[in-house]
């Protein structure tokens, strides 16, 4: 491609030399995967800054080189304002535009994202459609599954994983947007037709300056609504009217909004809830009519999670019982209050509740249904948010007969820090176990008929990280394991 057609989104740009023949045949943005005949983009960054990676790109191939200042070196230079910006504008046009060509939809809000990617995947493939997810767990395209450093990718590998799905015919494309990649502008250069709002809690204030920070990042996907390509189809926003910002969110963008909650007036509402140990019903009033839900998820915040899938649906064609239907059978998200069963008469429920948030609404739903007592096994993972780690800890131990606070990831952290940073302000009654093995085994054999053990924070996660090593530990094996082992000692 000739690198003046894959500038062609960029308005503005200065060069040291002509550039009129060189043509490119990658786009990269870092110097390590750098191949013959790229263009090599300079990203500043948290840990380094692109720039300095200019001779190590050129001897690996690069061709030409996008840049943010003037490089003084013998070589074509394109000098722009913004190169994260820029990055997401060539990666588009490089792989051809490929969310003009994909129903795209993205979920922001610090809980519930990837659960409502899910229950619409499974929405759409009820429908028969083709379709992509991109979240936390992996990515998804058409049934192929890929691993996931992030989240959100990066705008290149995004652009270069829609590019595929449009090869293999994907028709909707569900991704969750985090509020990291909001900040680092890893969407520039998405089409999105639906934006959808979960909730906002306290996360991330390791990486946002305060919550208004945070709910800044949040609101450029609603803000971005409709700043693409494609303008025949209508953008919708999808918002969570209970929360109390969605007015702002609501403000945010110049898109028609479709709101949904159970306090306030809502355009899809639930209402005749039901919340019982085998899921939850109510009756869901929409602007397609009324009715009946019934679902295996448990909890008033999977009926918010279904809302907002409902709402999304009906925004995008699908009909009131495709969606019951699939909200009556789906199995949930692994790792999201995923039991675990031996054949034991108490409950072990593994959630990836890291948030002081998600750990009350997760409690508060055991808390419903327990007839004894609840265990928790927590702890916070390392150089991560600090400030959540006390909220964590008093979430736990407001709902818990017996805590035990455990080892997440403890990353480059030490986990006696960690934990002292959770308990420092209690006063006893609890337990401190490093071990997350011991916390586990400790927690399900002191159990006994009607209890509930809850292992939160590392859900479908397969891995410990400690010290940049990640060691193979899944939180459902390690319980299963503990369980067969405790059935054979009481046998
Ligand atoms: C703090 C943060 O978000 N960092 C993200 C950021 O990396 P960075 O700014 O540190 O990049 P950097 O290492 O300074 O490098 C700057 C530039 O130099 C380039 N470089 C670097 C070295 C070299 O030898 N050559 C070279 O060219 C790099 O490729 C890059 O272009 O940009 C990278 C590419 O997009 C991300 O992978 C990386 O995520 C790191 C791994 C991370 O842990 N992020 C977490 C906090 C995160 O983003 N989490 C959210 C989910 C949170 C949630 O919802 O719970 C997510 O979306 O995953
Ligand atoms: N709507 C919700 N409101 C509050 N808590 C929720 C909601 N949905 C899920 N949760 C809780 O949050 C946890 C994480 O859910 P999920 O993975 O769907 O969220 P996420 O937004 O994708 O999280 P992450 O930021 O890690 O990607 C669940 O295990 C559950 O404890
Ligand atoms: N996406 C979240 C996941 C946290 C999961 C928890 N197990 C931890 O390691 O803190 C983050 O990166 O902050
Ligand atoms: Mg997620």
């Amino acid at each position: 491609m000739k690198v003046t057609k894959l500038l062609e989104l960029v308005p503005f740009y200065r060069t040291n030399q002509s550039i009129e023949s060189i043509t490119i045949s990658g786009v990269a943005m870092d110097s390590r995967t750098v191949s013959q005949g790229d263009v090599f983009v300079c990203i500043r960054g948290s840990e380094t800054d692109g720039h300095a990676y200019v001779a190590s790109a050129i001897d690996q191939g690069a061709t030409v080189i996008i840049a943010e200042e003037d490089l003084d070196i013998d070589f074509p230079v394109i000098i722009v304002n913004d190169t994260t910006k820029v990055l997401a504008m060539v990666a588009s046009t490089f792989y051809d535009y490929p969310t003009e060509k994909i129903y795209t939809i993205g979920v922001t809000g610090t809980n519930g994202k990837t659960t409502i990617t899910y229950l619409l995947d499974e929405i759409f493939n009820l429908e028969k459609q083709t379709t992509a997810t991109i979240g936390t767990i992996q990515m998804n395209i058409a049934g192929d599954l890929y691993p996931v450093k992030n989240t959100t990718p990066d705008s290149l590998s995004l652009q270069r994983s829609f590019r595929k799905m449009a090869d293999r015919g994907v028709e909707t494309a569900i991704m969750e947007v985090s509020s990291h990649a909001l900040d680092q502008g890893r969407v520039y250069g998405c089409d999105f037709d639906i934006a959808i709002f979960t909730n906002l809690s306290q996360d991330h204030l390791d990486y946002h300056e305060d919550m208004d920070d945070y709910l800044r990042a949040k609101s450029l996907l609603f803000a971005q609504l409709g700043n693409g390509y494609n303008v025949e189809r209508t953008k919708f926003a999808i918002i969570n009217i209970d929360s109390p910002v969605a007015a702002k969110l609501i403000r945010s963008t110049a898109k028609p909004t479709l709101t949904y909650g159970v306090e306030k007036q809502a355009d899809v509402m639930a209402t005749n809830i039901s919340l019982h140990e085998k899921g939850t019903s109510f009756t869901m009033l929409t602007p397609k009519g009324r009715i009946e839900i019934a679902s295996p998820l448990m909890g008033m915040f999977s009926i918010y999670n279904m809302l907002a899938a409902a709402g999304t649906a009906l925004a995008s064609g699908v009909n009131l019982q495709t969606i019951k239907q699939s909200f009556a059978q789906t199995e949930g998200v692994r790792g999201r209050f995923e039991p675990v069963l031996a054949g034991q008469d108490f409950g072990v429920v593994v959630d990836y509740a890291h948030t002081p948030d998600s750990l009350e609404n997760v409690l508060e739903t055991m808390k419903d249904f327990c007839r004894g007592s609840i265990r928790v096994v927590v702890g916070c993972g390392g150089d991560r948010d600090r400030s959540k780690r006390s909220l964590m800890a008093d979430v736990a131990m407001k709902y818990g007969d017996h805590i035990i606070f455990t080892s997440d990831n403890p990353r480059s952290e030490s986990p006696k820090q960690i934990l002292n940073d959770m308990t420092s302000h209690l006063n006893g009654g609890f337990d401190v176990e490093l071990d997350r093995d011991k916390a586990i085994e400790t927690a399900i054999s002191s159990s006994n008929d009607g209890d509930m053990v809850l292992i939160a924070g590392k859900g479908h996660e397969t891995y410990q990280e400690i010290n940049g090593v990640r060691y193979d530990f899944d939180d459902r094996e390690v319980a299963r394991d503990i369980l067969l082992k405790v059935k054979g000692r009481r046998s």
